[in-house]
């Protein structure tokens, strides 16, 4: 499903006359199959959230190749990506990232209308995906009107609205509280099992990493173990 191979970053910083190279990720090799849960450990500065950017085509690699869903998506230009991104990904952050001057249905709906989806088809499958989520009661309600544990079910339930095969995920239980955090891992289980959606989790919680078959753990910008987990 994800494909990375001999994959190098490195970011230039500094005054243009006294320019340094920082070398962040280091000659990384991984396969994500199908239906799998991975999860992307390692010390802060390791290079995780790099890792997920090359893979969602924000930045760049300075060298190697990355393939999703048998697309060589490597040299894609902004305008492509946006596209690949609108039909094969669906992103989960720890700030959840809603628009705070938008309710819960309309945040949701959003990736529909820049699909260009018709307004009676948003409205339907919104409303499905409210109720998916268990957020039927709370549609009309803006984020402040919500807890952290439903405006990332929100935050989810608009990952999820476009149907892709991939969830990024970055951190997506750091704001949430124990309880919170178990409601969402077991849904992501669940839509895994049922919906065979495959996700890339970045975390530093255990939790997380229990509920991932295989763990990739980055150190100092190099891949330094990719194993399965027997338990689950
Ligand atoms: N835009 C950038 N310009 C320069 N250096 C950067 C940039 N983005 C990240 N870095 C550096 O790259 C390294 C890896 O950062 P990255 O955010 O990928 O780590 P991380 O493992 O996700 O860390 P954390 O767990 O703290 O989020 C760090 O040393 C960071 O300072």
């Amino acid at each position: 499903m994800i494909k990375v191979e001999k994959l190098s970053h490195s970011f230039f910083v500094g005054k243009k006359n006294n320019r340094q190279e920082v070398s962040v990720l280091k000659d990384i090799n991984l396969e994500v199959k199908e239906g799998e849960i991975v999860s992307i450990v390692g010390r802060s500065g390791s290079g995780k959230s790099t890792l997920l950017n090359l893979m969602s085509g924000y930045i760049k690699p300075t060298e190697g190749d990355i393939f999703i869903a048998d697309e060589r998506v490597t040299d894609y230009k902004e305008s492509a990506w946006a596209e690949f991104r609108a039909n094969h990904l669906g992103f989960i952050f720890q700030s959840f990232q809603l628009i705070p001057s938008m309710t819960a249905y309309q945040n949701i709906e959003l990736p529909l209308v820049m699909k260009g989806v018709s307004e009676k088809e948003r409205e339907k499958r919104v409303n499905e995906m409210l109720d998916k989520v268990g957020l039927k009661a709370f549609r009309d309600h803006y984020p402040s009107e919500l807890s952290g544990g439903q405006q990332q079910r929100v935050s989810v339930a608009r990952a999820l609205i476009v149907q892709p095969p991939i969830i990024l995920a970055d951190e997506p239980t750091g704001s949430l509280d124990q309880e919170t955090e178990k409601e969402l891992l077991d849904f992501i289980q669940k839509l895994n099992k049922e919906e065979n959606i495959t996700f890339v989790i970045i975390t530093h919680d255990e939790e997380v990493a229990r509920i991932a078959e295989r763990t990739i753990r980055l150190e100092d910008g190099r891949l330094a173990a990719d194993r399965e987990v027997a338990f689950r």
